[in-house]
């Protein structure tokens, strides 16, 4: 159960600035990895917006109060290797106590089908709200496999974080997980013959790695 909607696209004037200057072909690898890390922190917001709270009391030097706190078992974030880790590092900045898993998938570029080659997830997953990160939602068929796994692990309250998105994506997302909010800085025209994001910006793996 969920009260965020299926989509939402986060098109603060901040958030949409930096991701047209990681959007430009020139910008260099560092540059990049420092945008996503700062987009990252913005998404985390979003998504997190209706986490669950609870009292606690406390002193503050004037008197005591009954002040909010996150409630119980909290966060998970999953990052989908390799890109994934890029918007990892700004998130845990902002949430240091969440736990974080590894779902390890690759496109294979020929057939746009995932390949798995690594897993491994916080226990008690079924007590968490777990946030699955990858910059890109191209096809869906990463996702939407790294989010099988995830339910197969016990994952029941899952959300979906990514920098950009396809409308194909987010369709296959919708039919394969309807369950799956996902938070998005936007959601682009199309992919092309080769499964890139159009207008996109690229391999967001190879950007941010200086591979290629
Ligand atoms: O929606 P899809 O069509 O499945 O495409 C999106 C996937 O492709 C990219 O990963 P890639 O396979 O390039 O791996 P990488 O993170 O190691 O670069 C991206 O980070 C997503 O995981
Ligand atoms: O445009 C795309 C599509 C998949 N993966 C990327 O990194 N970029
Ligand atoms: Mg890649």
């Amino acid at each position: 159960m969920t009260d965020i909607p299926h989509l939402t696209v986060v098109n603060h004037p901040l958030v949409q600035h930096k991701l047209t200057l990681m959007r430009e072909k020139d910008t260099p690898t560092a540059v990049f990895r420092q945008l996503l890390r700062e987009i990252s922190q913005f998404l985390a917001y979003e998504v997190t917006r209706n986490l669950e709270m609870e009292t606690k009391r406390i002193e503050t030097p004037i008197q005591p109060m009954d002040a909010p706190t996150l409630a119980g078992r909290k966060l998970a974030l999953i990052s989908i290797l390799r890109a994934g880790n890029g918007l990892l590092d700004g998130m845990l900045e902002l949430i240091p106590s969440a736990r974080v898993g590894f779902v390890g998938l690759y496109r294979d570029e020929e057939t746009l089908q995932p390949v798995q080659y690594y897993f491994k997830v916080p226990d008690a997953l079924d007590e968490r709200m777990v946030i699955a990160v990858d910059p890109m939602l191209a096809t869906g068929n990463s996702s939407v496999a790294a989010i099988d796994l995830l339910k197969k692990a016990g994952a029941k309250n899952i959300r979906f974080l990514c920098l950009l998105a396809a409308p194909e994506g987010v369709a296959r997302m919708k039919e394969a997980h309807p369950d799956v909010p996902i938070v998005t800085a936007s959601v682009d025209s199309h992919l092309n013959d080769n499964g890139y994001i159009v207008p996109g910006l690229g391999d967001a793996g190879d950007r941010m790695f200086g591979t290629k």
